[in-house]
């Protein structure tokens, strides 16, 4: 016979009073508002409550770390979800923003304890991120809500 191994897994309901901050990027705010209304709404769906749901607006991606790390430290929120559009242009500028977003907010996490869903979108154009808020390829910010409700559940279950 052999021993059984333990199993954690994180459910997608959310638990009583669990209290979610969503960061989001304004730059690019038509792509950005629709990944907000997504999320928004797959937090409600799922449980969470509008009382316990914080949403800040942060000037662009490379801004949403410090807003994320703010919002973390403040201990009104349980887990955090980041969003935003970052588009390549001409120049490498899309390198900074995009990388330093990403590494601002796993830092966040991992400095914090909470979980932080990285739902920015780092795409090559305007029809990529149409694409993915709201449109064929889905909705990035309900993915990244989605992520943010697991995350507690399963934080919740290793303890
Ligand atoms: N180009 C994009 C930006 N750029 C703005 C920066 O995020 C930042 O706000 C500015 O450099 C001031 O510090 N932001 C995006 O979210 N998306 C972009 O495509
Ligand atoms: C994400 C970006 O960096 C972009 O908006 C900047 O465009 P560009 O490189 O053409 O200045």
């Amino acid at each position: 016979m052999s021993a059984s191994h333990t199993l954690l897994s994180g459910g997608l309901t959310a638990p009583a009073g669990s209290r979610f901050g969503i960061v989001v990027g304004r730059f690019n705010d038509f792509i950005s508002e629709r990944l907000l209304a997504a999320a928004i709404d797959t937090l409600r769906r799922h449980g969470v409550a509008e009382s316990d749901l914080t949403v800040a607006w942060a000037p662009g991606a490379f801004e949403l770390p410090l807003a994320a790390k703010r919002l973390a430290a403040s201990g009104r929120v349980d887990a955090l979800i980041a969003l935003g559009c970052v588009i390549r242009g001409a120049t490498p500028h899309f390198d900074f923003v995009a990388g330093e977003c990403a590494k601002g907010l796993s830092s966040v996490a991992l400095g914090s304890g909470l979980p932080v869903a990285f739902g920015v979108l780092t795409v090559d154009s305007i029809e990529q991120a149409i694409e993915r808020a709201g449109t064929k390829a889905g909705n990035k910010g309900a993915d990244a809500a989605l992520s943010a409700l697991e995350m507690v559940n399963l934080l919740a279950a290793i303890g």
